[in-house]
């Protein structure tokens, strides 16, 4: 496996490259830095680029003999989607059909992408299968959404092989302590309260308590970030085995709503954390489960982190070691 990863100096992307890596594969991580770290990518071949460039692309390609791609460079804050929709369409759209072009152009058809639980919008059916509808409530899921098709297209007619994973909320970060989540700004609801825990931020604020849940406040299912790397390295495998194109969720099958989250900070820190209601943010489902049932059974996907607490620990290490991030 020659393997190019784009974003693979952001958050999600670099607990992947580090799992591939220590599995002995050869990998090239390629990531313009927008949003990622260059600390975040501890060994192996980095290239600083952009998917835009596909003169480079093409040329790290050859040089590398990469025979696929696994791809995480896009934007995706949803908010800013709904502001600067332009910003979104053209990185997570235009962009991934540049790439998609080079790839072709250069006999490389193997791809992972990454996807969302944003593509379903407001789900009709809980814990989601992957088959429900895909409505999504905003342009993030909406480019996602609109990538997935195309290479369902590319798949039939230009003989593309991909797997698109539908991620619900990463989180947590490696035992190491080392590499971990680096937003800026962060939306994330764990790593605000982590914020909140070491006095970066004054009080977290849990934007509604008035949804139709246990405690009126959103549900979401949490999933550990190398539970995510693990995943793609499976769906890589599977397309190198000459499987098919396919879409898998990827989440713990279990909801934790905003409170039980700030609860397990708690316990897991030792530190009270100052609560603030505020209104709803706009386009939150109140619940988002995933059932991950396909993942585990056609490619044998288990998540090794199952209790919220112990994920919420390991990010806990991380943002205390690094309360500046990777500053
Ligand atoms: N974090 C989540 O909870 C979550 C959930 C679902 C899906 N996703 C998706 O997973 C992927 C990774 O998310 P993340 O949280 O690690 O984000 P991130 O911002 O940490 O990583 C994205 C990386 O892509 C790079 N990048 C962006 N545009 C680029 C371009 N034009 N050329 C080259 N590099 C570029 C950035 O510099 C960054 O390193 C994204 O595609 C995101 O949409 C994330
Ligand atoms: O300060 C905060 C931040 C978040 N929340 C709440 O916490 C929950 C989780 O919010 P996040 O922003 O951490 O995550 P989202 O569920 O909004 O979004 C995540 O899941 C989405 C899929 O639904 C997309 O994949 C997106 O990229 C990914 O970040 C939501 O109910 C949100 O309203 C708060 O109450 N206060």
């Amino acid at each position: 496996m020659n393997v190019l990863v784009t974003g693979g100096a952001g958050y999600i992307g670099s607990h992947t490259v580090r799992l591939l890596q220590s599995m002995g594969k050869n990998v090239v991580v390629y990531d313009n830095l927008s949003t990622g770290h260059r600390d975040a990518v501890k060994q192996g071949t980095f290239v600083k680029g952009d998917i835009f460039d596909s003169e480079l692309l093409e040329d790290t390609i050859k040089r590398y003999s990469i025979d696929s791609v696994v791809h995480f460079a896009a934007f995706s804050l949803v908010g800013e989607s709904m502001e600067k929709p332009e910003k979104y369409y053209k990185n997570n759209v235009m962009g991934t059909l540049n790439l998609l072009d080079v790839m072709i152009k250069n006999d490389v058809k193997k791809m992972v992408f990454s996807s969302t639980a944003a593509v379903y919008g407001e789900p009709e059916r809980i814990p989601i299968t992957e088959d429900i509808s895909k409505n999504p409530t905003n342009i993030y899921g909406k480019t996602k959404l609109i990538m997935e098709n195309a290479m369902e297209d590319y798949s039939k007619i230009l003989g593309l092989k991909y797997i698109a994973l539908r991620y619900f909320n990463a989180c947590g970060a490696d035992e190491g302590g080392d590499i971990g989540e680096d937003h800026n700004p962060e939306s994330h609801l764990i790593p605000l309260v982590l914020k909140t825990c070491l006095g970066i931020r004054d009080s977290i604020k849990i934007f509604g308590e008035d949804y139709p849940t246990e405690d009126g406040t959103c549900v979401r299912d949490y999933i550990h970030v190398n539970d995510l790397a693990q995943a793609h390295y499976l769906a890589l495998k599977a397309l190198y085995e000459g499987k098919d194109s396919n879409v898998y969720n990827l989440g713990n099958g279990n909801g934790f709503s905003v409170k039980e989250i700030i609860n397990s900070a708690e316990k897991v820190t030792g530190i009270t954390i100052k609560k603030e209601v505020t209104g709803r943010r706009a386009g939150d489902p109140a619940v988002l489960i995933a059932s991950s049932e396909k993942i585990a059974k056609e490619l044998g996907w288990k998540p090794e982190y199952t209790n919220i607490e112990d994920i919420i620990a390991t990010a806990w290490k991380w943002h205390k070691n690094h309360p500046e991030g990777y500053k």
